[in-house]
């Protein structure tokens, strides 16, 4: 990568390229989503870690969307390249203030930094069908351990997005009302259980299968997920998003997120939202991870080549 050139505008513009085409007025990776309203309560524990005014006792409005990875609007559902999935969310507290989550469901990334994330992308688009092995990916792959480990970590189909985990995957630092700072990692994890779909249940599976689930499924009544903290003990490492924390750390309860209505005519109402990982408030913080700024430079070029 050239000294000149700037990171965050190659990421997008290496996204973009990727993608093939422009889909005007759509995101260019979770392309494909659905807008939903909720509620978040916290949990009386969530003020232990955190002066966060909306991990106190006041709830919060949420703004959410539900997403499958990729840069195409009308993929369908069960696609490989439609396994990553997203949730991001917006709290909005009674005053007006906000604060952003934004999850995939799976537990840690494929890159170490964002630079590694750039090569990894253009690795995928230097490999040709015609080109001798070993390809790009290939020698990409066979150099980076940890993005081999995420492209052949099982990603099943799930039920619903209802019975999904979602990770933010990056450590944020949480500092609490004695002055006590903690490194924690957020993660959501669906009231309904986990629960997927076997592979050959697939076959004839309708485009927007989890989309039209999810609809149906809140129309019927809250969906509802818990939001936990994962606590780092000392020596963990809060900069890379490839090493997972051991299970055996601590997880704190935080609130319960309760989604209770779709948004109408998401198409035209999730093109004036953006969330964003920097987007935090008093007594939450960024960590030392360089994907917090980095993303939140990207989704700043991203937003408005979209409006
Ligand atoms: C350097 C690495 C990454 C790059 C360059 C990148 C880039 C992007 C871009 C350009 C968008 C569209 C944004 C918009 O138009 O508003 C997007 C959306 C999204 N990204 Fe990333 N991303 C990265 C890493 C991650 C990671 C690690 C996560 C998970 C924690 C994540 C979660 C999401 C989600 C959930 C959305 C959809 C947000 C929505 O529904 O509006 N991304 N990403």
């Amino acid at each position: 990568q050239p000294a000149t050139e700037k990171l965050p505008q190659s990421l997008y513009d290496t996204m973009v390229a990727g993608n093939g085409r422009i889909y005007p007025g759509y995101r260019v990776n979770h392309t494909k989503g659905a807008l939903y309203e909720g509620t978040f309560t916290p949990a009386p524990g969530a003020a232990s870690l955190t002066t966060a005014p909306h991990l106190q006792s006041t709830p919060s409005t949420l703004v959410l969307r539900y997403s499958d990875a990729g840069g195409v609007p009308d993929v369908p559902d069960t696609a490989p390249s439609s396994a990553i999935r997203g949730l991001a969310f917006t709290f909005r507290l009674p005053d007006g203030t906000e604060t952003d989550l934004m999850m995939i469901n799976v537990p840690v990334f494929a890159a170490r930094t964002p630079d590694e994330f750039l090569g990894l992308l253009r690795a995928v688009q230097a490999t040709k069908p015609d080109l001798p092995a070993p390809t790009p990916i290939a020698q990409f792959l066979g150099s980076h351990p940890q993005a081999l480990r995420f492209v052949q970590m099982p990603k099943p189909v799930p039920q619903s997005f209802a019975t999904e985990r979602f990770f933010a995957l990056h450590a944020y630092r949480l500092t609490n009302a004695a002055g006590e700072t903690r490194f924690v990692r957020f993660r959501v994890v669906p009231e309904a259980g986990t629960a997927y779909r076997a592979p050959e249940s697939l076959g004839g599976a309708a485009p927007d299968l989890l989309f039209d689930e999810i609809r149906t499924r809140v129309a019927a009544g809250p969906v509802r997920y818990r939001l936990e903290g994962q606590v780092a003990a000392a020596g963990d490492v809060t900069n890379d998003p490839t090493v997972a924390w051991p299970e055996d750390r601590q997880v704190v309860e935080l609130g319960t997120i309760s989604v209770t209505r779709a948004v109408p005519d998401s198409l035209s109402a999730e093109r004036k939202v953006g969330f964003l990982p920097n987007r935090v408030l008093p007594g939450l913080a960024l960590s030392d991870d360089p994907f917090l700024q980095t993303r939140a430079d990207v989704y700043a070029i991203a937003f408005p080549a979209r409006q």
